[in-house]
């Protein structure tokens, strides 16, 4: 039988990322072959009739499971009913900028539609956020709509963790869907850890630890970490933009096995609440390793943790702590 369309919002919808990420989610790319989909896109006045544009194009391209686009600038229009909400809605950074630095414009919009999305999404809505700083958007959002669970609120650090299996594929030379288990701790910013302590590499032999195949640690510890924090930046400078297919790929990622679940043996880093493993300071948005299934994420227990990684994690959810603050003295 076939299954009941889902409702997808968008917001955003008539900037790059949004322009990359809608037709994926109508092919299905984000909640799969079979799943129907209803699009709900919301942007603000004045990118009216560029979104309109974009539903037009949605209509020209007919896509078999897209049953339905809502295009609108009525935050309580776009969010009636959603079961997905995907928040790239704001203001991208500029060349030279960090990611905190477009904190006093985004993180208001997320405190006002926090309320929008608490009162009128279905019952269990989940809730991407992606818009930057994607952490902090995402705690003022989880703050100022109480009434949704916790669990049902994230932010997107799946493209740091795809650039870290891309950069691990480009030095091995070995297809990137063969090396896993990458993980970024703490922030979307160049704080964030991206570790590769547990990752492993397939090869004709089974599986192998990405640390003895690469046999370089000074390249491990240094380089590839300052790459993969500064990939964002180096996509703004190359492209005078910020990046939009790969955020719009990686989002889809995130809400698909979110979702549908994460593979046997697989984990992925996700910006979740923190509950207080690792020694994490709890309710911060932070990126964990997780596993999901039946629709739930879980974190990655057990993990061994050196001194190195250590200082790592905690200077990134110090800056975390500090953006907090910093967040709420903009909503002041
Ligand atoms: N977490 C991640 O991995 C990534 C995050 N980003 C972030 O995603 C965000 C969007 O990036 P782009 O699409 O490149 O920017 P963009 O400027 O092309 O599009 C943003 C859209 O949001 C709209 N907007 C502004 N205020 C809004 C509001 N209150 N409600 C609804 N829509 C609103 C704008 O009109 C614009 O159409 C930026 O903050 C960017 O830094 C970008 C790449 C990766
Ligand atoms: O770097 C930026 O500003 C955009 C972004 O978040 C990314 O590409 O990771």
């Amino acid at each position: 039988m076939a299954k009941n369309p889902m409702r997808v919002l968008v917001t955003g919808a008539a900037g790059q990322i949004g322009y990359a990420l809608v037709p994926m989610i109508a092919r299905g790319v984000m909640l799969g072959p079979d799943q129907p989909v209803i699009l709900h896109m919301l942007d603000i006045e004045p990118a009216a009739e560029a979104l309109n544009g974009v539903k037009m194009e949605l209509v020209d391209a007919a896509f078999p499971l897209l049953k339905g686009v809502v295009a609108t600038s009525d935050v309580v229009e776009a969010c009636k009913d959603v079961n997905i909400a995907v928040m790239v809605g704001g203001f991208p950074r500029k060349e030279g900028m960090e990611r905190k630095d477009v904190m006093s414009k985004n993180v208001s919009i997320y405190k006002a539609q926090a309320s929008a999305l608490e009162k009128h999404a279905a019952p269990n809505c989940k809730v991407l956020v992606v818009a930057n700083p994607a952490n902090t958007n995402a705690l003022i959002l989880k703050e100022f709509a109480p009434s949704i669970p916790e669990k049902n609120i994230t932010c997107l650090t799946r493209l740091d963790h795809n650039r870290a299996l891309g950069q691990i594929s480009e030095r091995l030379k070995v297809h990137v869907s063969d090396v896993k288990n990458a993980i970024i701790w703490g922030n979307h910013s160049s704080t964030q850890y991206p570790d590769v302590n547990h990752a492993t590499v397939a090869s004709n032999s089974g599986e192998k630890p990405v640390r003895e195949i690469v046999a370089d640690d000074n390249w491990l510890n240094s380089e590839f970490i300052t790459t993969v924090q500064q990939r964002g930046a180096a996509i703004i400078k190359a492209r005078k933009l910020s990046s939009a297919l790969s955020a719009a790929s990686s989002a889809c990622d995130h809400i698909r096995d979110w979702v549908l679940g994460t593979p046997k043996g697989t984990w992925v880093s996700m910006g979740v609440h923190s509950d207080g493993s690792y020694g994490i300071q709890k309710g911060l948005i932070y990126s964990f390793p997780v596993t999901c299934e039946n629709g739930e994420w879980s974190i990655v227990q057990g993990l061994k943790i050196d001194e190195f990684s250590r200082a790592k994690m905690d200077a990134t959810a110090k800056e975390l702590v500090e953006e907090k603050s910093l967040a709420y003295s903009c909503l002041n």
